[in-house]
């Protein structure tokens, strides 16, 4: 008889007060959702002006169907009760809109209404963090979805092309860098190859630390060049997988049969830290370390700075329209790769939903199997960790691979600053020494520099994982039809 499987400890939640989820729910999220609301007020003159009519009556020129303001008053109404009810900790209500997530979302509200069993309805202080702060970014999309014309503007838009824009020096430098690697990759041996890797891995693990969401919209662009300071950073790496990452990856090259080499890359957040993951993604590929690279950005506006389709397509626009001639090189050299299928961006709609990625299997098996074609997953930044590790409240000790939950479809490694008050794989003893030098190291932004390198697969899993992607390879067959990862538009 299998031994049973060890309970699984309790959700993070606002109901912890002292906690960051806590702190979240009762200071940061309003500011996320003040920001939301000033951000429309703002751009009130251009929903006028794009979507009013003007009617000329003689001398007279009246704007008619103010239809963008009307729709810009009706959101704004909807944020502030949103708001409101977050404040008052009203009970969590389900959607009333017809988006096509709706009814799994409201599923979930069903199945938090159980767990809770009986002990009053879900609620943003008393249900877990991560189901209420996703349910807020699921509401501010409605209040913007139900209201055309406004239906398709991104209020997040600005802070992330500001990220971009601020990251200039950053980009510059990271793109100049990588141009120039390009020139001899041809001549590196697999120790500066695998050099190499190791840099480019940290620079996009720093470059998750460019977030707006945790900043609450705070200015949170990367100012200088990151190449320049891994090597003081690397005291701050909590846990440091690279060298399992390098051999998976040599392996799967040598392992080579008929099918490619593939890496997936789940992306965080859009400017400094898209542009490092490109790098990296365009890394792996002219290295040889891998044939096809497929990116995994959020079909809806996503905590503040996560990457949209949108934002994929304008951030590479942005690199080849500058006056840099290495920023260029990258955009064009990029949007030939989109072209050429060796990359390609989906956006399959599970990503923004509250669920863990435990629940994929089930409630996204077309997405699940996708990912078992990967040889490699890599997801980038908190918000994936606390997803991949169930947002819970593991003991610092738990085996990575432990706080999966079985959510295994391919090999993974999560490249994350730690933003939130929850984290696995620590050696004995280490987290109570870093609590004993920085008592808020989980809880205030300040200290947020710990990072954490980390790979669910150990070497013996890999076999596993090869007979895995083929069988996945048979079933896929039968679910593409469901779900096509997006070609590029
Ligand atoms: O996934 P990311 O962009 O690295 O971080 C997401 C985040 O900013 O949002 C939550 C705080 O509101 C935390 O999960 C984390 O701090
Ligand atoms: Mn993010």
């Amino acid at each position: 008889m299998a031994a049973a499987a060890p309970a699984l400890p309790v959700s993070l939640s606002g109901r912890f007060k002292g906690s960051f989820a806590y702190f979240t729910i009762k200071d940061r999220l309003p500011q996320i959702l003040t920001r939301v609301i000033d951000t429309l007020h703002r751009h009130k003159n251009e929903f006028f002006e794009e979507h009013g009519i003007d009617v000329q009556i003689g001398t007279f020129v009246l704007r008619l169907f103010q239809k963008g303001v009307e729709a810009e008053k009706r959101a704004i109404s909807f944020l502030s009760k949103l708001r409101n009810e977050l404040q008052t900790d009203k009970p969590v209500t389900p959607l009333e809109d017809e988006l096509p997530d709706a009814a799994l979302w409201n599923q979930y509200l069903d199945y938090q209404r159980n767990l809770s069993n009986g002990n009053g309805e879900p609620s943003w202080f008393q249900s877990p963090w991560l189901f209420v702060e996703c349910y807020m970014y699921r509401r501010i999309h409605a209040a913007l979805a139900q209201n055309p014309p406004i239906d398709n503007f991104d209020v997040f838009k600005e802070g992330k092309a500001q990220n971009f824009f601020e990251s200039q020096e950053a980009v510059i430098g990271l793109c100049t860098y990588f141009q120039e690697l390009l020139k001899n990759i041809k001549d590196l041996d697999e120790k500066q190859l695998q050099e190499e890797l190791f840099k480019l891995l940290q620079v996009s693990l720093w470059g998750n630390k460019c977030d707006l969401s945790f900043s609450a919209g705070e200015d949170s662009s990367q100012k200088s060049s990151p190449l320049q300071s891994l090597e003081n950073m690397v005291p701050y790496i909590l846990v440091n997988d690279m060298e399992k990452l390098w051999s998976l990856l040599v392996n799967a090259k040598k392992n080579r049969t008929e099918s490619n080499v593939r890496v997936d890359i789940i992306l965080d957040n859009a400017g400094f830290e898209l542009v490092s993951d490109l790098v990296l993604a365009d890394f792996l590929l002219s290295s040889k370390l891998a044939d096809e690279i497929y990116f995994h950005g959020k079909s809806i506006p996503w905590y503040v700075s996560d990457t949209t389709k949108h934002d994929f397509n304008w951030t590479l626009k942005q690199l080849q329209s500058a006056n840099h001639m290495w920023m260029s090189r990258c955009g064009i050299n990029w949007e030939g790769n989109l072209k050429k299928g060796v990359w390609v961006f989906c956006d399959h709609m599970f990503w923004t939903l509250p669920h863990d990625f435990s629940s994929m299997g089930g409630v996204a098996p077309d997405l699940y199997a996708e990912l078992q074609m990967s040889n490699l997953l890599l997801f980038k930044g908190d918000l994936n960790y606390r997803k991949l590790t169930g947002d819970r409240k593991w003991e610092y000790t738990v085996p990575f691979h432990q706080a999966l939950n079985k959510f295994h479809p391919a090999p993974l490694c999560s490249l994350r600053t730690l933003k939130s008050d929850t984290q696995v794989g620590l050696k004995p003893g280490q987290g109570e020494q870093i609590q004993a030098s920085e008592p808020d190291w989980m809880s205030s932004q300040e200290s947020h520099d710990h990072v954490l390198l980390d790979i669910s697969v150990t070497k013996e899993q890999m076999n596993h994982y090869q007979t895995a992607a083929e069988t996945a390879q048979s079933e896929l067959a039968a679910l593409s039809v469901k779900y096509d990862c997006g070609q590029y538009t």
